[in-house]
This record gives structure tokens, sequence and C-alpha cells, in this order.
């Protein structure tokens, strides 16, 4: 590349964040700059070559009244999401430290954001902890989607290679699979995941997670992702674990689900209420990416 063309070299500053470990790289297009493209995702979040991140999430000028600002999601493959339940979190703190949530001295406990599914309430708990109205669990497969099924079940089976894989289905605005596992030290994350997310069942593939019931205020998780692989915490699919749980009668409605990356709080107080989650957010670094 030229001295002349590597001065053309848009710089953009970014901020490193993550909740429970799910990390993002962070990009304010409040001014209405351009949305990253798929290749310039693929490099941030490469963990070698680039910044490294799980999804590149972007704060955007709001798109409803009364919301602060709107968000819209990428994984590190280039792919969009329409849900990131970590990263809305991280976006509240975000908002905050920037003054745009609140009067800039103390701020507001409460307020509104703009996912790609709709409006979000946050709350900030302090310590960087944030809790967020992730919408009501969507269990109608249609609208997982997931393919070949007609009712919502509380379990599907699914043959696959004389193989069948059982688990739940729900939509918290993106798509995920629930296997309850005994044992989740020795779930088959890397075997039965990937068989999930490419499968004709799930046209728009899936977030598979594992959930092992270690009591009815307890689950342990562990989740594949969509566009990611594993990752240390999922935030939707927490929300997704305790709520086909819950439909099961398996856990209470206020339950705890413990993560590789931390602890997340999961309350869903009836099935056609919305579902809230609580968290960490951490600031990493901040930094400037010349993209060539
Ligand atoms: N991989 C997900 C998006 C990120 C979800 C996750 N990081 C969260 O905290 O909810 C998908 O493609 O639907």
């Amino acid at each position: 590349m030229t001295e002349a063309a590597r001065a053309d070299a848009t710089r953009m500053h970014f901020s490193k964040m993550h909740g429970a470990g799910n990390d993002f790289v962070v990009l304010d297009l409040r001014d209405g700059a351009t949305p990253p493209v798929p290749a310039l995702c693929r490099a941030l979040a490469d963990r070698h070559r680039g910044v490294g991140c799980d999804q590149i999430l972007t704060v955007e000028a709001p798109r409803s009244d009364g919301a602060v600002a709107s968000y819209r999601i990428w994984n590190a493959d280039g792919s969009s999401s329409q849900q990131c339940g970590n990263g809305a979190r991280c976006i509240a703190a975000w908002l905050v430290r920037d003054g745009a949530a609140g009067d800039g001295t103390a701020f507001d406990r409460s307020f509104l954001l703009d996912s790609p599914v709709g409006l979000h309430a946050v709350t900030a708990l302090g310590d960087g902890h944030y809790r967020i109205v992730m919408g009501t669990p969507v269990f109608a497969p249609a609208r997982i989607p997931l393919r070949g099924f007609v009712g919502a079940q509380d379990e599907y089976v699914l043959d696959h290679n004389d193989a069948v894989f059982t688990f739940g289905a729900v939509s918290m605005g993106n798509p995920h699979a629930v296997i309850e596992v005994d044992d989740i030290t020795a779930a088959p994350v890397e075997t039965v995941a990937p068989v999930l997310q490419s499968h004709a069942a799930f046209p728009e593939s899936v977030n598979v997670g594992f959930a092992q019931v270690e009591s009815r205020q307890r689950i342990r998780l562990r989740v594949y992702e969509r566009g990611v692989g594993e990752t240390q915490a999922c935030g939707s699919g927490a929300c997704a674990a305790a709520a086909v749980l819950i439909r099961r009668g398996r856990v209470d409605r206020d339950v705890s689900v413990m993560l590789p990356g931390g602890e997340l709080r999961i309350s869903w107080p009836a099935d056609d209420a919305p579902l809230a989650m609580a968290g960490p957010t951490a600031f990493v670094f901040e930094g400037e990416w010349t993209h060539e």
C-alpha cells in the first residue's frame, strides 16, 4: 500500500468491552457513518490480526421515540444478529459513560435502548451491572425459525444420521436451541452444536446452549454461538435456557445462570410477560483501527 494510499486509510475509534467474558468491539456510528461490512467485521474480530472479539456492536441514533440510542450486532464471522444480551448491557454502560443516558452527573437509573427487535428497558444497578428487559420468549416454531415441527413443544426430537438430538427451542429475537445435559463439563458442545447449526430444521442456523440444572435456582450453561463458536457467555442464550427450563417446570422463575465467564440473573414472572436479564459489564481498552 503506497504512503499516499495509507494516509487515506480510514481510522476508526473503538471501545473494547465484555459482558461476563463475551467480548465486543463497540463503534460509535451516531453521526450516521456506514456500518461495518462483513469483511471489516471479520478483520476486527480476528484474534491474531485484528482487535479480537465475539461480536461487533454499533451505537447508532435512536429509531424509536424515547430511546437514548439504537444498536446493531455483527458476529465474528460477519453475519448479523437481531439480539445480543451481553451486548445490550455493554451498550447501556457505554452510553452512561458517554453521558448520553441521564444528566451526566448522576445518570438516570432507567432508560430505553433500541435493539434490532425493539425497545428494551434498561436499569443501571451500579458497579457496572445492568438489567435489560429482553422481551417475551417466543416458542412458536415458525418464529424461531424451526422447520419440520408445527406446534411449540417442550422437547423436540430430531433424527439425523442415526443420531437423535433432543432439544428445546425458543427465540429471544435470535434463534436458540437448548439441550439439557447431566454434566456440563462433558457436554458434546463441539460435536453436536455444528450439526444443529447446519441442519435444515434451522434455516437461519441457531445458537446452541447446553444446560445442566444444578437446583431450581441455578443453571450451569455453555453456549456454542451462531457466527462465533463457544463463547465465555451468551446473554440471549442464558435467557433462552432459563425460558425453556422454566416452561418445562425444571427451575424457578428467578434463576441464576452460571456461564464459564460469569453469572447472569434471569427473571421471567409469567409466560406472557417479558423476561429480564441482569449482569456485569466491563471496559477493557480504547483503540484506533486503521482500516487498510
Ligand atoms: N451469536 C448470536 C448473537 C450474539 C448473542 C450473544 N453474544 C448474547 O449475549 O446474546 C446470534 O447470531 O444470534
